[in-house]
């Protein structure tokens, strides 16, 4: 099943819950919410208080990636505040195994993260512990870079690898997906999209259903 993330980092923060309700209306199954510590990545972007002031505005999945180190720390005020989905990188977690359960303990689904520099290696022994795998496409820590072309050939082999263990596991892709590369990575096997700056900005609806449409050539788009 195709779903679509946008990432609100590419929002207008002070109209924040108007933002979301756009992409929800349009058909936007995820929110997508980038939190940065300013340690694990360079930059800071925002944390529990505006998950929780938001949270209100949709019933649309909360979709929390967390660029934040060690953080089995603050896993249960994310599902607290309103996290859904719980993704963590791999390079940010000491005992990445038992922050997969401590997600799913706190009552959330939980996903791993891998920078484009990691090897799919990383998740040999979790893979069949998570929900989701999230490959990075760019360097995280800012909206608007460019896709890194190599990670097309590493969303092909994690979705050997899933087909190949029998697993149901979600490839969500996040960093420069726009309405050229979300070709690439869909035909890479794909099945989740984030999209920061390629959605929000004038016409977010619209662009909400130009994916969803891009999306549907590819499979059955989740309701
Ligand atoms: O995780 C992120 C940055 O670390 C963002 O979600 C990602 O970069 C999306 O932004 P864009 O679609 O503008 O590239």
């Amino acid at each position: 099943m195709y779903i679509l993330s946008p990432s609100i980092l590419a929002a207008d923060f002070k109209e924040l819950g108007k933002e979301i309700q756009t992409v929800d209306k349009a058909g936007a199954q995820y929110i997508h919410i980038d939190v940065m510590d300013g340690e694990f990545v360079p930059s800071i972007s925002l944390g529990m208080p505006v998950i929780s002031s938001v949270r209100g505005t949709t019933k649309k999945v909360f979709d929390v990636h967390l660029m934040v180190d060690r953080p089995e720390r603050y896993i249960q005020e994310f599902v607290k505040c309103g996290a859904d989905i719980i993704t963590v990188h791999a390079e940010a977690c000491t005992h990445l195994d038992r922050v997969i359960q401590q997600i799913h303990d706190a009552g959330a689904r939980a996903g791993v993260a891998l920078n484009p520099a990691t090897s799919l290696t990383a998740l040999d022994y979790v893979l069949d512990k998570v929900d989701m795998v999230l490959i990075m496409t760019v360097n995280p820590g800012f909206g608007g870079q460019k896709y890194i072309p190599s990670c097309t050939d590493k969303i092909k082999k994690l979705r050997h690898i899933i087909e190949d263990r029998g697993l149901a596991v979600d490839i969500e892709v996040d960093g420069g997906i726009n309405k050229d590369t979300v070709h690439t990575v869909l035909s890479a096997g794909a099945n989740v999209i984030v999209a920061g700056s390629a959605v929000f900005g004038e016409g977010a609806d619209e662009k909400v259903r130009e994916f969803l449409e891009i999306m549907s050539g590819y499979g059955k788009i989740q309701k």
